[in-house]
């Protein structure tokens, strides 16, 4: 494991005392003082009053007591924390009975120093026992340092799983399901479970998410490799090329469309997915396209490393692909074809990936990225001028914030609001290294990556926990966060099938044959 020395970790608490750090104990008051404070709708000079944890008054020259703790933000962005819709902490998914390094302390950390104050992750059912999942999920997040909430995957279809989708969403304060369409013999679901699925997630009024890859399809392309005799770590995206995830996407678009039940597509890394998700939105269907870190700022020549340790880093699924999409992805994005950006932070060590060292199948799927998601998207996709400052909180707090019901709680500098705020100083710039992440892996897609924007401070439910480079994060401080269903995306949706319906209404007559 990574030792950190801007971060203690194995104690209780993490202080002045333990750490060294040079931030405040928590001070339940709490002024920011002159910054640009951005909403994804407006943006003003003005300062943030907070109090126990929430946003009491937003507007210029506040007036404070003493015992207020003062934060100068002049020519800096004060923002909403980010929100990462998309993680897989402590989790074994696909990954033969392995566990990720980071889990809900770890992770959240990691989280927290790169400016984002909540996620959502995935919960696994165990044996396709949603119930039994869910616990498991709610004794690893009790260590957590920031708020959290979840999905739920769907990798079975029974009478206990429809019952259970109900309890979670009416008693539990989820709000969004998954299926996985790849993982053959593992998590894959076919059509008939996604109709029966989508079919549910509409009467409850809970997204349906997809990871759309045509799973046979990569079975038979996994399969072909090998006897072709490639195993290393380009037999990953060989096998699945971009071609299965546009055929996943548009079967699991035209699906939702027969059930009439919003879609949200998790990682889109390819033009072939998004533009199925654009013509599916221009044509008015409700379809969420969520690309990620990963696939907007790398691209698969990584996989082609001589060097085994540093290509299998980038096995990840849908693989990272090659030129090209990287830039039509953030033109997507930049352009509204794409509302939200996650991570899908899903990060094992060198040791776990070299179970893969003579067959690919066998490296563990997935990349880092909780950390790095805020300073990459300001750098590739602010600081290069594709989008706004407003924009940027859209894509990476606000929008998500709306799209799991959450909002203007989270995803907003408003009175009335939690108190999840970053401070982001556009002339600074970051680094990013495996040597000073907070991630447990010891390694880093973006190793070496430099850019312009630096997040200097995050507030998390009040609480300074990131300021001159130090952390201060206590575990047990993050609170789990319910989700109501019935987010804006259902908003008027039945009209259509009363429509659909009154058509059925008039069924046409016809006289009797009489031969
Ligand atoms: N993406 C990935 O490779 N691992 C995490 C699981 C998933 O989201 O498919
Ligand atoms: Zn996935
Ligand atoms: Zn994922």
């Amino acid at each position: 494991q990574q030792s950190n020395n801007q971060f203690c970790e194995g104690g209780i608490a993490y202080g002045e005392s333990s750490c060294g750090a040079s931030i405040p104990s928590s001070s339940n008051k709490l002024l920011i003082k002159g910054g640009t404070v951005v909403n994804a709708h407006h943006q003003q000079v003005a300062d943030v009053y907070v109090e126990n944890g929430i946003i009491v008054n937003v507007q210029p020259n506040i007036v404070v007591e003493d015992d207020v703790y003062v934060i100068d933000a002049t020519g800096k962005f004060v923002m909403p924390g980010g929100i990462d819709p998309h993680t897989h902490l402590q989790n074994e998914i696909g990954s033969m009975g392995i566990e990720t390094v980071d889990d809900f302390f770890s992770g959240q950390a990691a989280a927290l120093a790169g400016g984002t104050t909540m996620h959502i992750d995935f919960i696994m059912p165990i044996d396709g026992n949603l119930t039994a999942g869910f616990e498991a999920y709610e004794n690893k997040a009790k260590k957590s340092c920031m708020d959290y909430g979840f999905h739920v995957a769907i990798t079975k279809w029974d009478e206990d799983v429809s019952r259970d989708m109900e309890i979670l969403v009416k008693e539990k304060g989820i709000n969004s399901f998954k299926f996985f369409m790849a993982y053959k013999g593992i998590v894959m679901v076919n059509d008939e479970l996604l109709l029966q699925g989508f079919k549910k997630c509409k009467s409850l009024g809970a997204l349906a998410m997809v990871h759309a890859e045509n799973g046979d399809a990569v079975h038979a392309g996994q399969q072909k490799m090998i006897e072709f005799g490639i195993t290393g770590p380009e037999g990953h995206p060989l096998s699945r090329p971009a071609l299965l995830e546009g055929e996943a996407t548009s079967r699991a678009i035209r699906l939702a469309n027969f059930v009439n039940t919003p879609l949200y597509v998790v990682h889109v890394m390819s033009i072939d997915a998004m533009e199925e998700i654009a013509k599916a939105r221009k044509s008015g269907q409700r379809v969420i396209g969520e690309p990620i870190v990963s696939g907007l700022a790398l691209d698969d020549s990584w996989l082609w490393h001589p060097d085994f340790k540093t290509a299998a880093k980038y096995v990840m699924s849908p693989p990272i692909r090659s030129k090209g999409h990287d830039k039509a992805l953030r033109a997507a994005l930049a352009t509204g074809l794409l509302q939200l950006v996650g991570t899908d932070h899903c990060a094992w060590n060198s040791t776990q990936k070299a179970l893969g060292i003579d067959d690919f199948r066998q490296i563990p799927n997935g990349v880092n990225g909780i950390e790095e998601r805020m300073h990459l998207v300001w750098d590739t996709m602010v600081e290069s001028g594709q989008i706004s400052v407003t924009d940027y909180v859209r894509v990476t707090s606000t929008e998500c914030a709306r799209i799991f019901n959450i909002y203007p709680r989270k995803g907003a500098i408003l009175p009335g609001s939690d108190a999840d705020i970053i401070i982001l100083n556009p002339n600074s710039s970051f680094v990013i290294t495996a040597k000073s992440h907070h991630s447990r892996s010891d390694t880093n897609v973006y190793e070496g990556r430099k850019g312009k924007g630096k997040i200097e401070v995050t507030i998390a439910g009040g609480r300074v926990v990131w300021e001159n480079n130090e952390l201060k994060v206590v575990p047990g401080a993050g609170k789990y966060i319910q989700m109501d269903p019935f987010s804006y995306l259902f908003d008027g949706l039945d009209k259509k099938d009363v429509i659909y319906l009154n058509s059925l209404q008039a069924p046409v007559k016809r006289a009797k044959s009489t031969t």
